[in-house]
């Protein structure tokens, strides 16, 4: 906690509460990294539901913080590129189990959703939460299986306890 390099991505929707969360997460400890966009102007969340995606799963970055007018569209990009698991979100009971039941490595918010104060508490909760391991480690073993596309290690994980497939 707190070591973490973090990398911010939104979209114009986004763009302002990125800008406010960038400087709080900064005075919680964290290296933090603006992937953009940089101003208000029209643009499409895709590419930066995307970028932030790459930088995550490409270990550049521990973890990743996504925003656009509801988090949905940022967090369906993301989600698209392997190795990321990004959880949409606008309270704190989900901010906490993302981390400690689905290890998610990518929080997405929406700016028109979510004030300032909540995204602030969603971001801190999320943060300082972390992956509870056990039975939750088999279904994460299997998201990774599918973004591989490695059918027979999901069939295994499934198998070992499931007795079906
Ligand atoms: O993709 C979205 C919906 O899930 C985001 O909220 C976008 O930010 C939104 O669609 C952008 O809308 P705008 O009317 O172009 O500002």
């Amino acid at each position: 906690m707190g070591n973490e390099k973090i990398a911010f991505g939104a979209d114009h929707a986004g763009y302002p509460l990125k800008q406010k969360l960038i400087p709080y997460v900064k005075t919680l400890g964290y290296q933090v990294a603006d992937l953009g966009t940089d101003a208000t102007d029209s643009t499409d969340y895709p590419i930066y539901g995307k970028k932030v995606g790459e930088a995550v799963a490409a270990h550049e970055f521990d973890l990743g913080i996504i925003i656009c007018g509801t988090g949905i569209g940022i967090s369906i990009a993301a989600n698209k590129v392997p190795g990321v698991r990004a959880a949409c979100v606008s309270e704190l009971y989900s901010a906490e189990y993302s981390k400690r039941h689905n290890d998610a490595n990518v929080l997405a918010l929406g700016a028109r959703v979510v004030d300032v104060e909540l995204a602030k508490k969603i971001v801190k909760k999320w943060l300082n939460s972390s992956f509870d391991g056990g039975r939750h480690t088999r279904r994460v073993k299997e998201i990774i299986a599918e973004d591989r596309k490695d059918e027979s290690a999901f069939k295994k994980l499934v198998l070992e306890t499931h007795k079906i497939s």
